[in-house]
């Protein structure tokens, strides 16, 4: 099988131009075998005629010669009886002969002795009653005319006059003792007798005897009345006659043909013609024609049903291979047959167009060492030759004796996979697949498994690899390794407000400034969410670690522009160093991690370095969450109650909740421990609706409709459901949301102030009062103040506590009051302690106040006993102030 690029597309054309030679030796074997029956036939009927020429001409050859026979027998009578009248004219007598001689018995008509004169002087059918001339008769005439001559007559077939019967004349002459001519001896043969052995013979045809002038001697019947007639000889006979024998056609009976056979007898002009009809032949023929047209009929039927079948093999084959060509040229790979001369029978456009072969080197019958000489003359083993291309190229194919799988890159980067698999016969079959791709993925596989997928950054496999090198460079120098752990101060927010997409840019761009701290032998890594880690090697002294951190605090300081979104993050950092915080990479980094921990927990930007105290901390921190998690389930959590009282007339106005845990073996943890660890630890969640749920069902049992404060961390705001988690509770416990305040840091509004500003809203839709907590402590309070629907201010209980001994506190503190009555907000002074304070407060004309002087946190109970006292055991009574227990 032959393919190639222009072989491609099956086309029914093609199909059928493929059955063509089946077609034609149909044809062919159809062509002989009619050829051969028509020539055999024509044999046949040349044999049989030539048969029946032979036979015809034996035939009339044996007439002949019985003719001959019986006219030497009667020849030789009439020299009897002429000597036996030149003996004894006088007294001779034909007597004897009619005393009976056998032979001449039924043959003769008559014997008959003419005188001179032509009178008939005797015959053996006795003296005839009147004289009888004869002299007229030509037997007699040609006697008495030719007195030299001593010849034997034989006459035409003539009506005997006395006789009469039909008679052949045979005459000779006799002769006087002296030798003079004595007249003529007459034998008149019945003309039966010259053909009696003919008549014998069982066949269809006719005998003539044909004498001088074409007269008929004899003719066997049905053609008795002919005696005596001149035979009309065509010239085909005439010329027949001369070859011996010549085809009458219409002859015969029934007009048929007729072969007939010529034989002249030698010494008498007398020639016999032997008619045989050719019906018989014919019909013999016509049989076997018949026969053979049978056999050709059956021959044909078979040569066209085994061309049938022949060329409906031949329909599915080039079907076959029109579908393998197609199946061929519809792979990926390219293919490519080489035989063991080199010649390549088959190949697909794709193995042409894979190795950017020219079409004219296709062309025709390619060979391999052209296409292996064109590819080194194109360079395209400049990445590698291949052993094939090699021997191929010094002129031989090499046989390949087992399978073999290779890979070569052409010029134009292309990734080829070629397959050898060595053919019996010698040879190869190749396919060439493309795996650029594959190569590309297997790369990419390879670059992230070392490095992070959205930065490029060596990722923790990679790191721990460069961070094991980086100790073993050190601690051959004696320099030191510093492994800085970085973490984003504010990237939770930048992804739960703005996006994952967004933190991922913020994270790239955060990488991007990274790596233009990291000198060569450093390693930047991202080791999760946006956790960094620097591994900065050949660090001679500690400060050349907190030199970097200083640099990339400075690094990440300025805002990143997030399509347009300015966010501004900060990072702190824990740092640990090789040799004396660690000799593993494990080790390392969880010290580096630990003083991270103890960075973020001192504030944001904070650079802290490992200390060996550290990590008990973090273990205890660690074992805080853990009974923390434990309370929760376990119902350790309490609630404490603080009330808020009028400035003015010392009636409580509101109760904050604040939460209280109960440790089993640690006693009372107060919230500034456990809250953080909480937030930091995400149970903030849980926690966080679990005081919110008691406090609202706590305020529905005091006796007046006392606002309840609840406490929320920035975390719970960042959870993003806050306002339905508030719309729930409310719902649940059926507190009117005007009663709920909720108390918020300025912490929070700094971490994400437009985050803050839409959960407020979200809330403040719902009737929900907020308060700002801790106010005064925070950076940008005033601005606060106007940018967000704050029903209160909390003045922080660190200027309500100096107001006494700090004039400035009293001027910040009179500045509050007079910036909440300007922006129409509640302001409240926490910490109240002592008389003079809330007295201070008084005359600043502050609306409420908190304090242990006005009420220490309380249970439930205890708060209810004071809401009745205050109340007047009524729930309507007015509000009356109430000292708690401490
Ligand atoms: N997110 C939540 N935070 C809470 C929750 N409960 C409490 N907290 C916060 O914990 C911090 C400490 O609270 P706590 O130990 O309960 O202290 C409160 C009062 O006991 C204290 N206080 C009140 N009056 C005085 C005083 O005269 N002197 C003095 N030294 N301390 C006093 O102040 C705390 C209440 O302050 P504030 O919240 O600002 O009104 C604290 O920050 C709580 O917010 C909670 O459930 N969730």
């Amino acid at each position: 099988m032959s393919l190639s690029a222009d072989q491609a597309a099956p086309r029914p054309r093609k199909l059928l131009a493929g059955t063509l030679p089946d077609l034609g030796l149909v044809a062919l074997i159809l062509a002989v075998i009619w050829l051969a029956i028509g020539y055999r036939l024509t044999q046949q009927r040349d044999d049989m005629l030539r048969e029946t020429i032979r036979t015809a001409t034996n035939i009339s050859a044996a007439a002949e010669q019985g003719i001959a026979r019986t006219i030497e027998a009667i020849d030789q009578r009439l020299l009897f009886v002429r000597e036996a009248y030149r003996r004894d004219p006088a007294g001779f007598s034909l007597d004897f002969i009619s005393r009976g001689n056998g032979y001449f018995d039924g043959m003769m008509v008559q014997l008959a002795v003419i005188g001179p004169d032509g009178k008939l002087l005797m015959s053996n059918l006795g003296r005839p009653e009147q004289p009888t001339d004869l002299s007229d008769r030509v037997h007699f005439r040609v006697q008495r005319e030719r007195p030299d001559e001593d010849f034997l007559f034989v006459s035409v077939p003539v009506l005997g006059r006395v006789s009469n019967r039909w008679s052949v004349q045979f005459t000779r002459k006799l002769y006087a003792p002296d030798g003079a001519f004595a007249g003529v001896i007459v034998c008149s043969l019945d003309p039966y007798w010259l053909t009696q052995l003919f008549e014998s013979l069982d066949i269809r045809g006719n005998l003539l005897l044909v004498g001088q002038h074409d007269r008929i001697v004899r003719a066997e019947a049905p053609s008795h009345g002919l005696l005596g007639r001149v035979a009309q000889l065509s010239p085909e006979a005439r010329a027949g006659a001369e070859s011996g024998h010549f085809h009458l056609d219409g002859a015969a009976d029934g007009g048929g043909g007729r072969i007939v056979g010529f034989h002249r007898l030698r010494n008498h002009p007398l020639m016999v013609m032997v008619g045989l009809d050719t019906a018989p032949l014919l019909a013999a023929y016509a049989r076997l024609r018949n026969q053979a047209l049978l056999v050709g009929l059956g021959l044909s039927v078979l040569v066209l049903g085994l061309g049938a079948l022949l060329v409906h093999h031949r329909h599915r084959l080039l079907l076959s291979r029109q579908s393998l060509r197609n199946a061929i040229e519809n792979i990926d790979q390219g293919l490519v047959m080489v035989d063991r001369h080199g010649a390549i029978p088959v190949f697909n456009r794709r193995f042409a167009s894979l190795l950017g072969l020219p079409a004219a080197l296709l062309a025709g019958r390619p060979h391999f060492h052209a296409i292996v000489r064109w590819q080194i003359q194109q360079n395209e083993f400049a990445a590698g030759i291949d052993p094939t291309a090699l021997a191929a190229a010094a002129g031989h194919v090499s046989l390949e004796e087992s399978p073999r799988v290779y890979e070569r890159i052409r010029p134009d980067g292309t990734v080829l996979e070629i397959r050898s698999q060595p053919l019996a016969e010698g040879g190869a079959v190749r396919t060439y697949t493309d795996i650029t791709a594959r190569r590309r993925a297997e790369e990419r596989v390879r670059h992230l498994a070392h490095h992070d997928g959205l930065t490029g950054l060596a990722n923790r496999f990679l790191l721990s690899d460069r961070l094991g090198q980086a100790m073993a460079h050190a601690s051959r120098a004696g320099t030191m390794v510093a492994v800085l752990c970085l973490d984003l101060d504010r990237f939770k927010p930048v992804n739960d407000v703005l996006g994952h997409a967004a933190g991922d840019r913020l994270l790239v761009q955060v990488a991007e400034r990274l790596r233009t701290l990291a000198r060569s032998a450093d390693t930047v890594a991202r080791i999760g969410g946006d956790e960094f880690v620097l591994v900065q090697s050949a660090v001679s002294q500690p400060t050349d670690a907190a030199e970097l951190a200083r640099r990339v605090t400075a690094q990440l300081a300025p805002p990143f522009d997030l399509d347009g979104q300015m966010v501004t993050v900060g990072t702190s950092i824990g740092i640990a160093l090789y040799p004396t915080d660690g000799v593993d990479e494990e080790t390392l980094l969880k010290n580096a991690d630990t003083a991270l921990y103890r960075a973020k927990g001192a504030g944001r930007g904070t650079t802290c370095f490992f200390e060996p105290g550290m990590e008990a901390k973090l273990r205890q921190r660690s074992l805080l969450e853990h009974d923390l998690r434990l309370a929760l389930e376990s119902d350790q959590l309490s609630l404490a109650f603080q009330p808020l009282y009028a400035c003015g007339t010392r009636d409580v106005t509101a109760v904050e909740a604040l939460v209280r845990w109960q440790h089993p073996t640690r006693g009372a943890l107060p919230p500034t421990e456990f809250i953080p660890v909480a937030e930091e630890s995400g149970l903030i969640q849980p926690l966080g609706r679990w005081v919110l749920e008691r406090a609202c069902t706590a305020a529905l049992r005091w006796p007046r409709p006392y606002n309840v404060a609840v406490n929320l961390s920035p975390a719970q705001f960042r959870h993003g459901r806050l306002p339905e988690i508030v719309a729930e509770v409310l719902e649940r416990t059926g507190l009117p949301a005007g009663r709920l305040e909720i108390e918020v840091t300025e912490g929070l509004l700094i971490d994400d102030a437009d985050g803050a500003l839409a959960v407020i809203r979200a809330l403040k839709r719902q009737g929900v009062r907020i308060a700002l907590d801790d106010f005064g402590t925070g950076y940008s309070s005033l601005g606060y103040l106007r940018r967000f629907p704050f029903d209160k201010i909390k003045i922080d209980k660190s200027f309500v506590q100096a107001l006494e001994a700090d004039p400035g506190a009293r001027a910040i503190v009179d500045a509050i009051l007079a910036m909440g009555r300007s922006l129409n907000l509640q302001v409240t002074a926490e910490g109240v302690e002592t008389e003079q304070q809330f007295r201070f407060l008084q005359r600043l004309a502050c609306d409420e106040a908190q304090g242990f002087l006005l009420g220490r946190p309380m249970t439930a109970e205890r708060l209810q006993e004071l809401l009745l006292a205050n109340s007047g055991g009524r729930a309507d009574a007015p509000l009356t102030a109430l000292h708690a227990a401490p």
